[in-house]
């Protein structure tokens, strides 16, 4: 019951149009019933059998306002006056009350939804990206916003209406000959019931099926993304295989356990509802036989009873869109009310405007990704303004992790960092990030010019200060030899980049927006000799501009630094400039003589 609450909470900004759109949308099926309940009445006039009374008093009132005779002709006349405006009339009116409020409605809702799960997916911590790939996200958010848009035209313009019809059907019904009105109720009852708790069953399947498909669709986006991995390694194959078993197991599920299901309570309905109106036939050929109703009554009761029985199935089929529909959009509501991270930057509203001198204290810092199992600690390190700093370490020793507390992606679990003697946690986490700027091994280009990638960070740069950061970063030249220099685009991910040159894009890119600590992690690792010398002689020239990090593997990139801070197993080993810690004969040293022999230590510890 709570999911399905949560489902209609999707539509909570939109309850009162939502109810009048439905009232009037109802109330215009009611009016539907009175073509068949004049028909009757007509039937009546023609074989001089009496009228209903409330129509017999509105002809006479028609008479005495006309002033005209109240003949059997005028009646024919008044009840096909009624029919016209009742059938006629509204017709022009129906649409723009249906068709237009239930899809404007529908796409507001999915317009403010798509900005809703936007916001979720900024505000998200990182650690669910780290277990939920892109496909997979993307495919949950576009499935339930397209289940939600579908769904608001079919419940609202078709099966809410619908019900009231069947409604206003039994009303009729009953004001005629009550026992038939009752036969029609059970019987409605009881089919509607039994179908709906098919469906129930179904809808657990649905909701199955949804998680298989979501499987599948999230390995095809990682086959997408992967696909030079994939095919380097001739892996199709197995891939094929794997996909192939995983829509096998869709298709056992959606065939022979959806479907047939739906087929066999279509089966059912079909043979029930047919029993029931020719039950209901009978009923009313027997009253009008034994004279309880007249012959306008059973033309009446038989069409209206026809009527509500068609709207079973139509009733069933939307109820089955809805039991289909629902699992996405029940996995939609689910990702709506994933909880924001501790890491969330503000979305709305002016971050204050902060400028530190770049002091950084980390402060007996302990952390870890999962408890009991810290992966930095009790790392105590001043970095004092403008100074250069390099972190090194074998793999896995903490290096991005620290990066990453300084970042606030993560909360420390003890100890705290300090810039300009302030502990972030007492800062605004976007004010806080915008004085810091990072260059990752992998720079991230997003599809545009590349005026719009460098101006990603700070927008309001002026084109003095984006020429300026890419000559820094050694980027200007290769960009003016560009076919349209500054304002070529680069492909999706910026495919038509060098490596070397993504990082040069990415360091300008982080110099526009002025940084009072940079950081470069690993920056220089996957580049070939030549772009790793041009990278270096940009980092160099803004030694002492900046607080500087930089994590590097290759120790010739931080030889310069002010510290080198060498990092194993959590702890910090070493700390000193280049020369001290080669005397000093420890980790660094030994890290270093490995890179200039390229012998293989066996246990860097030793
Ligand atoms: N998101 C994460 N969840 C759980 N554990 C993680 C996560 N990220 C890193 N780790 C673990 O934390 C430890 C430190 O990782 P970190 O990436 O900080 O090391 P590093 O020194 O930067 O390594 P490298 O030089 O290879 O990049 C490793 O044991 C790693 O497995």
């Amino acid at each position: 019951m709570d999911k399905f609450l949560s489902i209609l909470r999707y539509y909570r900004n939109y309850w009162p149009t939502t109810a009048l759109n439905a009232l009037a949308m109802g109330t215009f099926e009611i009016l539907d019933l009175f073509v068949p309940y004049a028909i009757g009445q007509l039937l009546n006039v023609l074989s001089k059998q009496p009228l209903d009374q409330p129509l017999e008093s509105f002809i006479s009132w028609m008479s005495r306002v006309l002033e005209r005779p109240n003949t059997a002709t005028f009646s024919l006349w008044v009840i096909l006056g009624l029919v016209c405006v009742i059938s006629v009339g509204r017709a022009p009116i129906q649409p723009w009350i249906g068709a237009w409020f239930n899809w404007d409605t529908a796409l507001r809702a999915r317009r403010d939804q798509a900005r809703r799960s936007l916001e979720k997916i900024l505000t998200l911590p990182l650690e669910f990206y780290d277990e939920n790939n892109p496909g997979r996200i993307a495919a949950r958010v576009a499935k339930g916003l397209a289940n939600y848009t579908w769904t608001y035209p079919e419940i609202v313009g078709q099966f809410i209406p619908k019900l009231f019809r069947v409604l206003g059907i039994f009303a009729v019904i009953a004001c005629l000959d009550r026992p038939i009105a009752l036969v029609v109720l059970i019987s409605f009852t009881i089919i509607l019931s039994y179908s709906l708790s098919r469906l129930k069953g179904l809808s657990l399947q649905e909701e199955k099926i949804d998680k298989y498909m979501e499987n599948t669709e999230s390995r095809t986006s990682e086959i997408i993304t992967n696909i030079k991995t994939v095919k380097a390694f001739a892996t199709e194959t197995r891939e094929l295989k794997r996909q192939h078993q995983r829509l096998n197991r869709e298709f056992k599920v959606v065939d022979y356990r959806i479907h047939l299901g739906y087929v066999k309570l279509g089966t059912w309905q079909r043979t029930v509802v047919q029993s029931c109106t020719f039950g209901v036939l009978a009923l009313t050929l027997w009253a009008t036989v034994e004279g309880n109703i007249s012959l306008g009554h059973f033309v009446t009761i038989l069409t209206l009873s026809s009527m509500a029985y068609a709207e079973v199935e139509p009733i069933c089929n939307l109820a089955e869109m809805f039991v289909r529909r629902y699992g996405a959009m029940a996995r939609f509501q689910e990702f709506i009310a994933l909880p924001a991270g501790t890491d969330a930057g503000q979305i709305t509203g002016n971050p204050p405007n902060y400028h530190f001198t770049g002091q950084v204290h980390f402060h007996q810092l302990t952390f870890g990704y999962v408890p009991h199992k810290p992966v930095l600690q009790n790392i105590e390190l001043l970095i004092q303004p403008r100074q250069t700093v390099a972190l090194v370490g074998r793999s896995g020793s903490g290096k991005s992790t620290l990066v990453k507390l300084l970042f606030r992606y993560f909360e420390p679990d003890g100890g705290a960092i300090l810039i300009d003697g302030q502990d972030l946690r007492h800062l605004d986490i976007t004010g806080y990030r915008r004085r810091l700027a990072i260059v990752h091994q992998e720079v991230d280009i997003f599809n545009g010019t590349l005026m719009e990638n460098l101006l990603y960070g700070n927008p309001d740069a002026t084109v003095e200060q984006v020429h300026g950061a890419c000559r820094i970063a050694q980027a200007h030249d290769f960009i003016e030899n560009m076919p349209l220099g500054y304002f070529t685009t680069v492909g999706e991910r910026g495919v038509r980049l060098s490596g070397g040159q993504r990082q040069r894009i990415g360091i300008a890119r982080a110099l526009i927006m002025d940084p009072d600590v940079l950081v470069f992690d690993e920056a220089t690792s996957s580049l070939d000799y030549e772009s790793e010398r041009a990278i270096q002689i940009a980092m160099r020239s803004l030694f002492g501009t900046r607080t500087l990090i930089i994590i590097a593997h290759r120790l010739s990139t931080v030889r310069e630094a002010d510290q080198i801070v060498v990092l194993d197993q959590g702890h910090i080993s070493e700390i000193g400039n280049h020369h001290q810690l080669l005397t000093q004969g420890g980790l660094y040293q030994r890290l270093h003589s490995l890179q200039q022999t390229g012998d293989i230590v066996t246990d860097l510890r030793e």
